[in-house]
């Protein structure tokens, strides 16, 4: 196995004439949770998408377990265990929480009837299981982000791309969500890349940091290191005056 699971080397991306990411190195050890951060407009969602394979590197490489998946579609990326969640959940709200999660299960080739036991467990795992049998309109937002846990973890990930999973999320259900994070973590062994705006929960979830601005990697190290870089003090702590 490489040592590392995710490695994104120089991958520089342009909408036009906008270099939304600018050599971007980012070397993602298995069975940690790495934190990208960044003001608005950093790059952090394009670098997701990049990730999952919705937005080509115009140069630069990326490659899962030491393997070149740069030109890989998206679907080819999920069946070598790239999840991915969203900013804004999309979950079918017309189906129950359980027919939700079949849907990612039946994707992967499973027949039906497994597909509804297992579903159940990862249900039941993202404590969804009250809700088994409910059309997913009735869920709340913090419900939401917890289904989408659950249909991500149906792709049997080996790494799993958060999208500001506590954004929206009323302030007492945060705390239950990062527990669930750091289960899929030290239970699961899933590595977890994730975008957040929260401080408070990047303390309390990630091991590692790199830090975005204008597209280009400002500083990048542990969790702790990242956030006393002067730059990340200015804009998430509030320091100087910017
Ligand atoms: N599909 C696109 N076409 C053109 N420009 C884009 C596209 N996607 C992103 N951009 C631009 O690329 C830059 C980086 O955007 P990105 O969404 O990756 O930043 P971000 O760090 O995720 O910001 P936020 O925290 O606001 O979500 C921005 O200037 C944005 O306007």
């Amino acid at each position: 196995m490489a040592e590392h699971l995710l490695d994104v080397n120089q991958v520089t991306v342009r909408f036009g004439g906008l270099v939304a990411l600018d050599r971007v190195d980012l070397h993602v050890e298995p069975g940690r949770t790495t934190a990208i951060l960044g003001p608005n407009g950093a790059g952090k969602t394009t670098l997701f998408n990049a990730v999952a394979g919705v937005v080509h590197p115009t140069s630069g490489a990326i490659s899962l377990d030491g393997r070149d998946i740069t030109k890989a579609l998206p679907s080819r990326r999920s069946r070598d265990g790239i999840a991915r969640t969203f900013q804004i959940t999309q979950p079918f709200v017309g189906l129950t929480v359980r027919e939700n999660v079949m849907v990612s299960i039946v994707s992967r080739g499973v027949a039906m009837r497994e597909a509804r036991d297992e579903a159940a467990e990862y249900v039941s795992f993202v404590g969804l299981g009250p809700k088994m049998d409910e059309p997913a309109r009735t869920l709340s937002t913090g419900q939401r982000k917890r289904l989408e846990l659950a249909r991500a973890l149906a792709t049997k990930p080996r790494l799993l791309l958060l999208d500001e999973v506590t954004g929206g999320v009323d302030r007492p259900s945060i705390p239950e969500i990062l527990d669930l994070i750091r289960r899929l973590r030290d239970e699961r062994g899933i590595t977890i890349v994730v975008v957040e705006h929260n401080m408070e929960v990047l303390f309390g979830l990630a091991d590692d940091a790199v830090f975005l601005n204008r597209g280009e990697v400002v500083v990048t190290g542990s969790m702790a290191e990242v956030a006393e870089h002067e730059a990340v003090r200015r804009i998430y702590l509030g320091d100087g005056d910017a």
